[in-house]
């Protein structure tokens, strides 16, 4: 990774290569072989499977900002070309709320009133904490705040509060949906506005596609913070929605410090495309892979959650 991102500082990841293309098997180290096993479903798809006819050539996808400090924040932003939504991390352990506010206000500084700006703060917050910061940090008009808090319970109860008290903030919900036992029990119990949904998490597109119908609420897609193999799957996705609205958070190749793919899916003009995302996916090898493999011991790890992973489909 360039800067640390959700605790990580060095992605590491699988590539499969099967008769439909790429895909790719990177669930964070510290998850357990069940939860992993929906991602080796998602890679298996993408290597074996089909994909859904996609209904748009191009989707429009969001800068990410880590919990940096601000004056890092320009540089950051710079990496994202013409993208007309950011999200900005929150939360993040360690550090406080006045912090997430000068992070926004930098963000907001920058961008100017027209471009959309969204928070993540990854479940870290109660109740009581997310009424307050949100309520500060709607200074700064926000699009959405992403999984304020980590209970399905909670963030129903955070939208009644915030609706009581005229903060006019979107709830969207991630880890209550990629996370969780019932993804659909956030839409149910009225928790969410909006939810956001991840490929390799969800077990695959036609899995993902499958939740966000059964929800009924808008999603947007995002990623796992994977290469532009792991992003493509996320494009095919948000190609096949029948309605998307909002910008992807499908920019994150920025964010790591090198990739697989001759031509990385980053965004140009704000959008990725789903005829790059197919090269991507189609293409006869991955240049990237040479300078990259992992050797001994770690390579091993990897090859050994593989197969324990597929023991459990
Ligand atoms: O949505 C984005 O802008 C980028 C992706 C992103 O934020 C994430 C990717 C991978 C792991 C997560 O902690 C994080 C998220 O919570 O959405
Ligand atoms: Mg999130």
């Amino acid at each position: 990774m360039r800067v640390r991102f959700r605790g990580v500082e060095v992605r590491e990841t699988v590539l499969l290569h099967g008769p439909s293309g790429w895909g790719e098997f990177g669930p964070f180290v510290e998850y357990a072989d069940e939860e992993a096993a929906r991602w080796l479903t998602a890679g298996l798809e993408a290597a074996w499977g089909r994909w859904p006819e996609p209904v748009r050539d191009h989707l429009e996808v969001n800068a990410t900002v880590p919990a940096v400090r601000p004056e890092q924040v320009a540089g950051v932003l710079a990496r994202f070309d013409g993208c007309r939504t950011v999200k900005v991390k929150v939360a993040e352990r360690g550090q406080t709320l006045d912090n997430d506010v000068a992070r926004v206000a930098e963000v907001r500084a920058l961008v100017g009133p027209t471009v959309s700006v969204r928070v993540d703060a990854n479940a870290a917050w109660t109740v009581d904490q997310a009424r307050e910061a949100l309520t500060r940090l709607s200074a700064y008009d926000l699009q959405y705040a992403e999984q304020p808090c980590p209970e399905v319970a909670d963030l129903a109860r955070l939208r009644v509060l915030l609706a009581r008290d005229g903060v006019d903030v979107p709830i969207a919900a991630d880890e209550s949906v990629r996370r969780a036992e019932d993804p659909l029990r956030v839409a149910r119990e009225g928790a969410a506005d909006l939810i956001v949904v991840k490929v390799a998490p969800l077990g695959g597109v036609a899995a993902a596609l499958e939740i966000v119908a059964g929800a009924g609420l808008p999603a947007v897609v995002s990623s796992a913070l994977d290469t532009s193999v792991g992003i493509a799957a996320g494009v095919a996705l948000g190609a096949a929605l029948p309605g998307l609205d909002l910008a992807c958070g499908l920019g994150t190749v920025g964010l790591l410090a090198a990739d697989v793919a001759a031509r990385p899916l980053v965004p140009t003009a704000g959008v990725l495309t789903v005829a790059d995302a197919h090269a991507v996916v189609s293409a006869a090898d991955q240049p990237g892979l040479a300078g990259h493999e992992l050797s001994g011991s770690r390579r091993d790890w990897w090859l050994e959650r593989l197969a324990r992973c597929h023991e459990v489909l």
